[in-house]
Parts: C-alpha cells; sequence; structure tokens
C-alpha cells in the first residue's frame, strides 16, 4: 500500500497552471525522485506535501489518511533546501538539535541523537562551528541532519546537492541511499541532474506540463523511456535521433537509410513497415570499427573528446549526418582523429523507435 499518496492535485498561479490533476504514490521506505527542468512545479509539489502550500484540487494522505486538515507539523514532514537554510547563530550541534528541541526532548536524548546522525554524515568533528565556518558540504550535511533528526515520517529534499561542488555531489550520491536504508525514510529527492536522478531514485517521475511524464525505475526510464522527451532528457552525450521511414525489402528483411546507408534492422522490426519513425540509439550503443563490418555506416570522425573514462567521438556520414558514439576510453582514437574513415554500428537490440509526429515510443 501507498505510504505517501497524492491524489489529483492542481495547483495554478492566476493563468498559469503549474500541476494538473497530478497523482503520486511513494510506498513506505521508497525513495522518488522527482525529475524535470527548471519552473515544471518541483518546489511547489514538495510544498503541498509538506502542508506550507494549498493545492486547488486534489489531496494528500499519509499512511492512508488524508492530512489535508493538518499543518507542517502534524504531517511529520521535513523538508532540506538546496540553499541550506541553517540558523547562522547557533552551531551545527544546535542547528541539527532544532527539532528536537521544539519538541522538548530530554537533553542526555539529544545529545546522544545529534551525535549519532553527525556520526553517520561525518560531521561529529565540526559540531561546535557556526554555519560560517563549515564548508559547503559540511553545511549540506548539517542541513540533512536536522531534517533527520526527529525520524519524520516523509523526508523531502529539494535539490539539495545543487549548491556543493563536483567531488561532494559525487560522494553524496553514494551515500545517501545508504543513510536513506539507515533511517528507513520515506523520500522524495528533487533534481534537475538526471545522473543524481538515476543514482538515487527506486523510482524517478519525470515531470513534464504539470503531470508525470513516466513514472519508472530508472533502468526503465533510461532503457524503455515513453516517449522521445523523455528519452532526450537523460544521458550525456545525448541520444542520436535519426528520421527514417523503414522498408521490408524482397528477403523479408526491414531496412532503413540511415546516413545514406541501408541498415537491416532484423526481423522483429517488421511492424514498423512503412511507418515514419525516429530511431534513437544512445553513443555508448554505437560501436565503431576502422575495418568495414556487416551492417556498417560509412563515417569519417570529425572530433574526439575524452570524455571521463569514455572517448565520445562525432562521426559524420557521405550525406553529411551526424552520430554521437562513446566507447571507453581508448588512446587510439586521439591519432584518429583528422577525418580517418570507419564503420559505425548500431546495437539493434538497444535501439528504439519514436513516432515522427506524436513522439511516442513504437
Ligand atoms: N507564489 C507564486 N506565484 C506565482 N507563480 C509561482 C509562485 N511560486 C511558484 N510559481 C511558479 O510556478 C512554477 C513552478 O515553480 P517551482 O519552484 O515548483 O519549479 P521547480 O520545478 O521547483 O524549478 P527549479 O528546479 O528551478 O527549482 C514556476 O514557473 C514559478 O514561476
Amino acid at each position: 500500500m501507498a505510504y505517501l499518496e497524492a491524489r489529483g492535485i492542481s495547483k495554478a498561479f492566476g493563468k498559469k497552471r503549474v500541476l494538473e490533476d497530478l497523482s503520486l504514490e511513494v510506498g513506505r521506505g521508497e525513495c522518488v525522485v522527482l525529475f524535470g527542468p527548471s519552473g515544471v512545479g518541483k518546489t511547489i509539489l514538495l510544498r503541498i506535501i509538506a502542508g506550507v502550500l494549498e493545492p486547488d484540487a486534489g489531496q494528500i494522505l499519509i499512511d492512508g489518511r488524508s492530512v489535508m486538515d493538518q499543518g507542517p507539523e502534524e504531517r511529520g514532514v521535513a523538508m532540506a533546501f538546496q540553499n541550506f537554510a541553517l540558523y547562522p547563530h547557533m552551531d551545527a550541534f544546535e542547528n541539527i538539535a532544532s527539532p528536537l528541541r521544539a519538541r522538548r526532548l530530554p537533553e542526555q536524548e539529544i545529545k546522544q541523537r545529534v551525535h549519532d546522525i553527525a556520526t553517520l554524515l561525518r560531521i561529529d568533528h565540526v559540531l561546535d562551528h557556526l554555519p560560517r565556518q563549515l564548508s559547503n558540504g559540511q553545511k549540506q550535511r548539517t542541513s540533512l541532519g536536522r531534517s533527520l533528526v526527529h525520524g519524520p515520517a516523509v523526508l523531502m529534499l529539494d535539490d539539495p546537492l545543487r549548491n556543493v561542488d563536483a567531488k561532494i555531489r559525487y560522494e553524496m550520491r553514494l551515500e545517501l541511499p545508504r543513510i536513506f536504508r539507515k533511517f528507513e525514510s520515506t523520500v522524495l529527492y528533487v533534481t534537475q541532474d538526471y545522473k543524481e536522478a538515476l543514482a538515487l531514485g527506486d523510482r524517478i517521475g519525470v515531470l513534464l506540463d504539470g503531470r508525470f511524464e513516466q513514472l519508472d525505475t530508472p533502468e526503465t526510464v533510461y532503457r524503455a523511456p515513453r516517449n522521445r522527451r523523455v528519452a532526450n532528457l537523460f544521458g550525456d552525450p545525448p541520444i542520436n535521433l535519426f528520421r527514417i521511414r523503414p522498408t521490408r525489402d524482397g528477403d523479408g528483411e526491414v531496412h532503413a537509410v540511415i546516413g545514406g546507408q541501408p541498415v537491416a534492422l532484423g526481423a522483429a522490426r517488421n511492424r514498423l513497415d512503412g511507418r515514419e519513425c525516429e530511431l534513437g540509439v544512445r553513443p555508448e550503443d554505437v560501436g565503431l570499427s576502422f575495418e568495414p563490418v556487416p551492417n556498417g555506416i560509412p563515417v569519417e570522425l570529425e572530433a574526439v573528446t575524452p570524455f571521463n573514462v569514455r572517448t565520445v567521438t562525432l562521426l559524420k556520414t557521405p550525406d553529411a549526418t551526424e552520430i554521437l558514439a562513446s566507447q571507453p576510453e581508448d588512446n587510439s582514437l586521439a591519432t584518429a582523429r583528422g577525418h580517418r574513415k570507419g564503420w559505425a554500428t548500431l546495437d539493434l537490440e538497444r535501439t528504439m523507435f519514436f513516432d515522427a509526429k506524436t513522439g511516442a515510443r513504437l
């Protein structure tokens, strides 16, 4: 059963509709990432769930009961923000302790709980520092500690890693799932960073135009996006898209012309025969060979870019179609730059097809 439920939530500001009949169910202990570009209403949804903003329609249920008549305190929902929102005149210990003091817990228990959570978050050595004496990463951990310390029923994190540097973001991405599990927290996590969404979500809700365009596991969102829009939001370098019109030839095989070259799509694609569509293939599913290969598309290497431990190449077919490929790091590619010829192959198991008009995945 859903532990947290948003039912038919709508919210507009004047004529601007932000959320439209949006529904969401989150299981106990589950982490759902709300992902979408700036301004789609992620924060508005969190504020409605927290009870600091009224929706125009719909309701929020926690543990099967409507909480619409309860204020933020009673709902047992904690929120942490991208700007940390720490009390500047209190040290880290007092910042973390503040929700416990508000609940008038005994001093001994406050000490114990703050120390436990500070140890877990690795800030136990800076508990006597004021916020201005903390690094951004430590501020973020302090803010997180304050949200978690009273064991909220639902933890909502609004883009908490936006203002920390890349190294800390990476560390936290690895650490947060362990922390969420330890606290058995039910989590709603907002981000605009697709890598963070893929790393942290048990499920990802892709928010576009006021509702969820797709709500699925990271694997499914990445490998089987519902449509072209979702496919385009995940991946760097982005997915390749080629406009095609597959046709079946004499021997029953379905072909499509990509970059001027007929490519066999495999018998399983018969259903696409004659249909205007777009073939989507992620750069990591494009192979590159310097010998002719069956079903290969002739290309020239236009550009070679080292990309972390992978190498991204921009390939150009004779009719000037561009294909991005991303391979495990390969130093020999660096010397191949400068119009070396090659052959690109598409991993047909992993290609996807989108309707040319609607963008829906076929
Ligand atoms: N009080 C308000 N009055 C009018 N419009 C508002 C108000 N609060 C938010 N909005 C609008 O609602 C939309 C959604 O805002 P929201 O802050 O939820 O976006 P977001 O998805 O969280 O974006 P970001 O990722 O940049 O934080 C925005 O277009 C914003 O301008």
